[in-house]
């Protein structure tokens, strides 16, 4: 059978990229997918630069590309935690991010978000994040954004990053971070990957 485009993208990253080098897979991935710098989610990369975090909650792997940008920001001992569903695409993020050498700072958990975030505190002993990434299923953003809330998992100053808000668009997550008091939520104009669609990242910090 034809190989998958999350195969296909893992062939790329070993053949055009260097063991244990995150920028050269982040290049063979932005190649592969005819992406162009200017085009990317810099949005990501200035709000983890800016913030410094050590716990980092991501919400859908695919294949790790943004796992990679992120984690290859963290300082050392800070953990990021990646939750990703679909099987084939978690088996291919591990060898994306075991390729750019960062399998020390990210656990790629395979499972629903939804299963996942009750058992941060019992299962990895985590208390609070600093930094949560959302770029799962649209639709999904705004009950886990309710569960993290519900499952204390949010603490004064933890950012909400969410991918995607213009397109595909999360419309009922937007609304509910820019009107509820519990949150200070600005937004990053930015690209959508592959084409020259507005898109843009919304940064939205909890208030407590
Ligand atoms: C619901 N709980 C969940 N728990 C764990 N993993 C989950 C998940 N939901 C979804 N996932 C996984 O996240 C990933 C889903 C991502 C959804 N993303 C998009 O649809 C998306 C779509 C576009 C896009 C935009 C325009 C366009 F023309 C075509 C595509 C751009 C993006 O940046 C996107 O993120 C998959 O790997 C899926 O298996
Ligand atoms: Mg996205």
């Amino acid at each position: 059978t034809r190989s998958t485009r999350p195969q296909r993208l893992l062939k790329a990253v070993q053949k055009n990229a260097t063991r244990g080098d995150p920028q050269s897979v982040i290049s063979a991935i932005d190649h592969f997918c005819r992406h162009s710098e200017w085009a990317m989610n810099i949005g990501d990369e200035k709000v983890v630069n800016e913030l410094n975090p050590e716990k980092v909650l991501e919400l859908g792997t695919y294949c790790g590309y943004s796992t990679v940008r992120i984690a290859r920001l963290l300082p050392p001992g800070a953990r990021l935690i990646t939750l990703e569903f679909n099987g084939d695409y978690a088996a291919i993020a591990r060898q994306v991010i075991a390729w750019a050498g960062l399998e020390d700072k990210v656990q790629l958990v395979e499972g629903a978000s939804e299963d996942w975030i009750p058992r941060m505190k019992e299962h990895f002993g985590i208390e609070t994040f600093d930094l949560v990434f959302l770029d799962h299923w649209k639709d999904r953003y705004l009950p886990d954004t309710k569960l993290m809330e519900d499952c204390g998992l949010l603490r004064k100053g933890t950012v909400l990053l969410a991918d995607n808000v213009i397109c595909p668009g999360v419309p009922d997550y937007l609304q509910y971070v820019r009107n509820s008091l519990s949150y200070k939520s600005c937004y990053f104009k930015s690209h959508l990957e592959y084409t020259k669609a507005e898109d843009g990242l919304e940064k939205s910090v909890f208030l407590g």
